[in-house]
């Protein structure tokens, strides 16, 4: 017999989870499922875990940049499989707390690969339920790279589980993991190697703060190589023989490990979509502005799964989830507000972004003035030791209000939020230097960044 329900989410992850949520507690029959433990990317393989195993790396880094000021960093190591074990202490109890939360609120917990048999149904492993709305929240995964030897490659997931580190890592794709990763690995002991296809990594942030990033990584230990890709990864008895093309040359060279860092694409290839009549594409599910598929009125999606103007970010993951849930509650078509989303990327220092980038905001015909400060110098960062920070505000003159902000340095991914709160509200610089920091913090230093 088929279940009916008034609300299918697939995926349990951020976007799944606070719809699945929002929408029981309105009142409406609600069920979810998920093929793996209960809880996401984010919380299991991705933000939550990530962030465990960098505190270890900032600890020696922060004993580093303090040698000969007082500190003996002599010794200082990180004992991997410990600091492994220590995310596991968060990561293995996230599923059954995610899981109960739901069934306390009433919401049914399915379990099992889900693909679509009809406008309106769904096989849950085999087993048919029904709903008058479903909510699309599978995420993403690891782009597929059509490499010989690819399959030797290790994905985030199984790099945050090794049980040791090996010293001669390779990153490919110099994005976001990559460069977290080797941040991290560097400072436990590895020798990491980020290579990636373009000229510029990390093209989503500043490129001035991104290359004093890299000088810094280089420091570390964390070399980058641009213009370089993979094309053959072979096994060998001590590790893997790597063939690397830059500008028509051709090299090899011996790691312990290649890791995935070349990008994300969303999870939609097995729910069978085309048989529900719901329009997707390489980048998510076809949605209108309010999250509910052009083609299928019955769908809606969120987050990594859903091709909207947000990036795959789990703040954006919740945002369209409370969207598309208060949509489909109230029939409303309300559109996601995505102004003063902060973005971080987690290396040693952080690099964060809010808004847009200089060029972005010049293609847009503002009118700007671009505030750069080099604040290594300054009082936070003399304290710390840390040699490399800077930030750069970019402000338009017609209004006063920020229309971008860029920031490299110890707690910066704290600070970028008081900025994205002041885009959010529409602020000018001058009621934003009106305010008063408690001092000294990092944020007493926002007034002279503006
Ligand atoms: C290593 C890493 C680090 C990251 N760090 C950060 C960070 O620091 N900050 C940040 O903002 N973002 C970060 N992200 C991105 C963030 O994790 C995602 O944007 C966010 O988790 C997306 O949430 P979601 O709910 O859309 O998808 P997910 O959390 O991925 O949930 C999707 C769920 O759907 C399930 N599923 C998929 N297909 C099916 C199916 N057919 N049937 C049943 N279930 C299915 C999956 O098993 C999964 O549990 C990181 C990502 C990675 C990989
Ligand atoms: N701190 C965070 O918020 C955080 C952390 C990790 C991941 N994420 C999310 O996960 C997504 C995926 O992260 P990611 O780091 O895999 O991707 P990414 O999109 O950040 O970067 C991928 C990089 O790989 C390069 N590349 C692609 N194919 C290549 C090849 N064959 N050889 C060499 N270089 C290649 C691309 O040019 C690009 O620079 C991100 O877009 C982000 O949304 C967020």
């Amino acid at each position: 017999m088929t279940t009916r329900y008034d609300l299918i989410v697939i995926g349990a992850g951020m976007a799944g989870i606070a719809a699945a949520h929002k929408c029981a507690s309105q009142g409406w029959t609600v069920a979810i499922v998920d093929e793996l433990p209960y809880g996401g990317t984010c919380a299991l393989r991705g933000c939550d875990p990530k962030k465990i195993l960098r505190r270890g790396a900032e600890i020696v880094d922060a004993a580093r940049l303090m040698r000969g000021k007082g500190i003996n960093a002599a010794g200082l190591s990180i004992n991997w499989a410990d600091l492994v074990a220590h995310k596991h202490g968060f990561t293995d109890p996230a599923p059954r707390k995610a899981e109960d939360g739901l069934a306390h609120n009433g919401v049914t917990t399915l379990h099992g690969p889900t693909t679509f048999t009809g406008q309106n149904r769904v096989e849950v492993d085999g087993r048919p339920y029904e709903a008058a709305r479903f909510l699309i929240a599978t995420g993403a995964r690891p782009r597929p790279l059509d490499l010989p030897g690819h399959e030797h490659m290790l994905d985030s997931s199984q790099f945050m589980d090794l049980k040791e580190l090996p010293k001669r890592i390779l990153f490919v794709g110099g994005g976001f993991i990559s460069f977290e990763f080797a941040h991290i690995a560097a400072r436990a002991g590895a020798r990491p190697v980020i290579i990636d296809r373009g000229p510029r990594p990390l093209k989503g942030f500043d490129p001035d703060l991104v290359e004093l990033l890299v000088n810094r990584g280089a420091a570390a230990g964390v070399e980058v190589r641009r213009a370089t890709t993979v094309t053959r990864i072979d096994k060998t008895a001590t590790g893997h023989r790597v063939t690397l093309e830059r500008a028509g040359t051709t090299e090899s060279a011996e790691y312990d490990l290649v890791v995935h860092g070349a990008g994300r694409i969303p999870d939609l290839s097995r729910l069978a979509l085309d048989t529900a009549g719901v329009a997707w594409g390489a980048r998510g599910v076809t949605v209108a502005g309010h999250l509910q598929s052009i083609t299928n009125p019955a769908v809606y999606a969120a987050g990594d799964s859903a091709d909207t103007a947000g990036m795959p970010l789990t703040p954006v993951a919740v945002i369209e989830s409370k969207v598309a849930a208060s949509n489909m509650l109230k029939n409303a078509t309300t559109v996601p507000d995505y102004t003063g989303i902060p973005t971080a990327v987690f290396t040693i220092p952080e690099l964060v972004r809010v808004g847009m980038l200089e060029h972005e905001a010049r293609d847009q015909g503002l009118d700007i003035e671009v505030r750069y400060r080099d604040t290594s110098g300054w009082y936070s960062n003399y304290r710390t030791g840390e040699s490399t920070a800077a930030s750069k505000v970019l402000v338009d003159r017609a209004t006063d209000q920020i229309v971008g902000a860029h920031l490299l340095g110890p707690e910066y991914g704290e600070l970028v939020n008081t900025l994205g709160l002041a885009m959010k509200l529409g602020l000018t610089t001058r009621q934003l230097k009106s305010t008063t920091a408690a001092y000294p913090t990092v944020g007493s230093d926002l007034g002279s960044m503006l």
